[in-house]
């Protein structure tokens, strides 16, 4: 008898990965290594940014008060008692129409309470003179404006990125807390694939779901061990499963999952005790994608079918691997788009196209990206989103507002929505 397989809700797998996914610890790395990297403790402000008052612009330091009345009939004329560069001190207090030269950065003087850019002054032989009054203020930079000593600026789990790293170094972070990363294990199964440089046989086709998986993993800066290919033979494959899940964090494999006589995944995770978490999802493709879970280990067993196999990674692994790292946004950024064509089949399942969307002048509008079966490859190669078409019974309309999930983006989402 042919086995029939209950099918869950995408957002019910979703929650069982996340449920059963461990947190890996934190390490800590030098600042220049931090670019990518999920920061593993808040960045608080050490100190005030900027940490003094300091000149807006080149110009020159004066007391507001001094300037009441500039107007070009009766300009007010100032004396330069010195001159302030950024990273330089001025001491002496500004007294009554006197001021500094002073450039962008410098430290504001004692006493000066506004700058006057340069292009508004006129030289006179031991200063300058203005022809409008300018406002306490005026100018200036002003002491934690940017940032008050002891302020939560970023939360733990959140991705570094060059911004980040500027912060870091800002508060003098030499060294950063990150979460360690997670070694990923992948594994490609099937007697018919041929590796990139073969020549292709009849039955026989190239592994391009290793590499995708690799590449996938590569878009996350996530490094994996690659097991391979390995011909469809239950015992040769628990062998190296068994050795992949002492050597790597997680275990990736492709292919095998679904009900044909050499998809012996299921039989694997039996034999190792494995528990499944399901092994039907009510989604299109990848409705086969089965996962379970070994101690503390997760295994994927994505399915062969290539589109599939992509479309499983984004959904499930990737937020697994975000959520390893104690990502505070996990999941893939959604946003609203317009169905850009008609995709006239229905689906009793959530179907997961692979489109292609840009922005427009009445907003997102995304298109499918070609033939779009499971066994699709070109649409991956083509697609930057997953288009989501909701289960129904009839097809979908050009114009329809859909939602759309963006793929190799730097910040995910805080949530699963759909
Ligand atoms: N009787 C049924 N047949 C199938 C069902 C089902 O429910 N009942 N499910 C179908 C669905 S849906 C999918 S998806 C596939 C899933 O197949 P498997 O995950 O078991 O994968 P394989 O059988 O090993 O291969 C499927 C397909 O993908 C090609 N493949 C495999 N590995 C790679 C690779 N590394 N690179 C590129 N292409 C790969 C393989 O040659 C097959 O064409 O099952 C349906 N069948
Ligand atoms: O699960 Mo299959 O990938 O739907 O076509
Ligand atoms: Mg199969």
């Amino acid at each position: 008898m042919v086995e029939i397989r209950k099918p869950i809700p995408v957002s019910e797998a979703v929650r069982l990965v996340m449920e059963h996914t461990p947190t890996l610890d934190t390490e800590i790395i030098p600042l220049e290594k931090a670019y990518g990297r999920m920061l593993g403790e808040p960045i608080i402000a050490t100190h005030d940014v900027p940490p003094f008052n300091r000149s807006a612009y080149d110009g020159y330091a004066i007391r507001a008060e001094d300037s009441q009345g500039a107007s070009k009939d009766s300009p007010v004329a100032f004396r330069m008692i010195g001159e302030i560069g950024a990273g330089h001190v001025g001491e002496k207090p500004l007294g009554e129409k006197e001021a500094y030269r002073i450039m962008t950065g410098a430290i504001m003087p004692p006493n000066a309470d506004a700058v006057v850019m340069l292009e508004a002054t006129k030289g006179t032989e031991n200063g300058f003179t203005i022809q409008r009054s300018l406002e306490k203020d005026d100018n200036v930079s002003f002491k934690g404006e940017d940032a008050q000593n002891g302020e939560v600026l970023i939360e733990k789990g959140t991705v570094i990125h060059p911004g980040t790293v500027a912060l870091l170094a800002t508060f003098g972070y030499a060294e950063v807390t990150v979460s360690k990363r997670p070694v990923a294990g992948i594994l490609a199964t099937g007697t018919e694939l041929l590796d990139v440089t073969d020549e292709l046989e009849p039955g026989k086709i190239r592994n391009s779901n290793g590499p995708m998986i690799q590449a996938q993993l590569a878009r996350m800066g996530i490094s994996c061990r690659s097991y391979g290919m390995m011909e469809d033979n239950i015992d040769a494959c628990t062998r190296i499963v068994e050795e992949a899940l002492q050597e790597t964090d997680f275990l990736i494999t492709t292919g095998g999952v679904s009900v044909g006589d050499y998809d012996y995944l299921p039989a694997i995770y039996e034999r190792l005790g494995a528990k499944v978490l399901f092994d039907k999802i009510m989604m299109r493709p990848g409705s086969v994608t089965t996962v379970a879970v070994l101690g503390d280990k997760l295994l994927f067993g994505l399915s062969g079918n290539p589109s599939a196999c992509f479309t499983g990674f984004e959904l499930y692994t990737r937020p697994a691997i975000n959520g390893m790292m104690g990502a505070k946004k996990p999941y893939l950024p959604h946003i609203y788009a317009t169905l850009g064509e008609d995709y006239p089949k229905a689906n009793p399942y959530t179907r997961f196209i692979r489109g292609i969307w840009e922005m427009t002048e009445e907003g997102p509008v995304a298109v499918p990206a070609g033939f779009n079966k499971s066994n699709a490859v070109s649409s991956i190669a083509r697609g930057n989103c997953l288009i989501v078409l909701p289960r129904g019974s009839k097809g979908y309309k050009k114009g329809m507002k859909v939602d759309i999930l963006l793929l190799g983006m730097e910040q995910g989402a805080e949530t699963w929505r759909l």
